[in-house]
Parts: C-alpha cells; structure tokens; sequence
C-alpha cells in the first residue's frame, strides 16, 4: 500500500509548522524523513498514522492491504511502551487481543514475530529484565504481529547507544531483506537514513517543506557502515541540511 501526502499543511494554533507537502512513501520500501529539530517531521508522521489531520491537503492509502494485515498503520516510537505488567509474549499477544483470531492463529503469529525478531528465547521475559535494545525489537515485534500496511517509526533507535544501534539496524534490514515491509522512518542520524532508506526525504526548518527526495539504489542487504557510496550520499544530505539545521538551532535559541 503507498501512503499519499497530497500537498498537506499543518498548525498549531497560530504556529505552522508543514507547508504543502506533497509525498509518496511507496509500498514494499523504506522512506526516511530527516530534517531540523522542530520541522514538522514527528507532526507529518502522526498526519500519515491518522492520529491528526492536515489542516489543509489529504493523506490517501492507495492499493491493497497485505494479505492478513490486521492494523493498516502502526507505530514504532522512541520509547518502548512495553505493558510492564506483562511478558515478551504478553505484550505482542496484546495487541492481537482485539482482533477475530482463533487461539492457533493467534499463537502461529505470535510464535512468528518473536522467532524473526530473534526474542524466541525471550516469550517469558519480563520488560524490566530486557535491554534497550531487546525492548525495541519487542516494540517492533509488536508492530509487526499485526502485518501493517504502513510501519510509521518515529526515531526507534535513537534511545539506543551506537553498537545496539548498529545491530537494530542490521535486525531491521534483515528482517525487511526476507519480507519487505512499507516504512517511513524518521531520524536525526543521517547515517541511519543512508542504512535504511530506500529514499530519504530532506525538509527545510518549520514550517517544514520537503526540499528534496534523494533516492539510493544500493540494496539494504548490500550496505556496510563505510560504503563509499553511502558516505558520499550522507554528505550530500548534510550539505542539504546544514544552514537548516544552523538556523533552526538560531531560531531555538533566540525564542
Ligand atoms: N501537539 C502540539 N501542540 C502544539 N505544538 C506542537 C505539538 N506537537 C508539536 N508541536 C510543535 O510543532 C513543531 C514541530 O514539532 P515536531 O515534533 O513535529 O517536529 P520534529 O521535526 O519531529 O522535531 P524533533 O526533530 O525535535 O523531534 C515544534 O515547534 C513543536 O513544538
């Protein structure tokens, strides 16, 4: 399924915060969203998720829904929001609670998600037990329980220290390597972008536009942390972003 932002803008109140954004996360890839602090990226998220609507502009889904999708859009956060009460398995069971399944289906799902996110050893863990790192598949475990249309991740890894960072990241291109998923992903780390998008977005400061789509045609499966070719598109997107970012960070400042 794409999601369709078709020329979408957004307020708070008084203050603007996207303007006209026109944008396509095409089904079966991962589209990331970087930007300044405070350009609109969280807020576009939540408008493509339902959670707001545009104050002008739509959001479409356009195409079928995966087979046996149960949820079209879910969410991926910074923080885990893992069910303390409950264990590894009780938190992804929790989410299919809601829904039609015989008890077998239920189970083959639950038993599917753990075993690609690598925490079948783990069903009977608590989440006070878990590192960061073992929540966040949890979160992602989660999420994918209930075969999203869209993944929408919203900075899943930047709680993490870099080497678990580094390992989520190769988790997560494995796992969209053996069954490609629809995604928008977005971060501050330009190298997580250039890691995992198929394209990233770059928007200018609040109110957020999108000032250019860079796509990368290497697949995930075959980018390492120092390809050449990945460093060379980091330095491009850098070079979109920083009197952005300088400026944003003016402008946090002098508010
Ligand atoms: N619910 C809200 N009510 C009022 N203002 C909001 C709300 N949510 C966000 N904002 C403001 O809208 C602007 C954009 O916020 P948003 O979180 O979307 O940006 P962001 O690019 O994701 O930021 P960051 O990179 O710092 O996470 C910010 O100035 C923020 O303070």
């Amino acid at each position: 399924m794409d999601i369709r932002v078709r020329h979408a803008s957004h307020a708070y109140g008084g203050l603007a915060v996207l303007s006209d954004i026109d944008l396509v996360a095409p089904a079966g890839k991962i589209l990331c969203l970087v930007g300044p602090s405070g350009c609109g990226k969280s807020t576009l998220l939540r408008l493509m998720g339902g959670l707001e609507r545009p104050t002008s502009g739509a959001i479409e889904l356009v195409g079928a829904p995966p087979s046996g999708c149960l949820n079209e859009l879910t969410f991926v956060f910074q923080h885990f929001a893992l069910l303390p009460w409950a264990s590894v398995e009780g938190n992804v069971r929790f989410v299919l609670d809601h829904h039609r399944l015989s008890e077998a289906e239920r189970a083959e799902i639950v038993a599917d998600v753990l075993a690609r996110t690598g925490l079948a050893d783990f069903a009977e863990a608590w989440p006070r037990q878990l590192s960061g790192g073992m929540r966040q598949r949890v979160a992602i475990a989660r999420a994918l329980a209930v075969r999203p249309a869209v993944l929408l991740m919203d900075e899943p890894l930047s709680a993490l220290d870099s080497q678990t960072r580094e390992i989520l990241m190769e988790d997560l291109v494995g796992l969209w390597t053996r069954a490609p998923f629809t995604a928008v992903y977005v971060t501050h780390n330009l190298a997580e972008a250039v890691r995992l998008g198929h394209a990233v977005a770059v928007m200018s400061r609040r109110p957020g536009r999108i000032r250019e789509i860079v796509a990368i045609d290497t697949p995930l499966s075959e980018r390492r942390p120092d390809d050449p070719e990945l460093e060379r598109v980091q330095a491009r997107l850098w070079s979109l972003l920083r009197d952005e970012a300088i400026d944003a960070d003016r402008e946090l400042v002098d508010g």
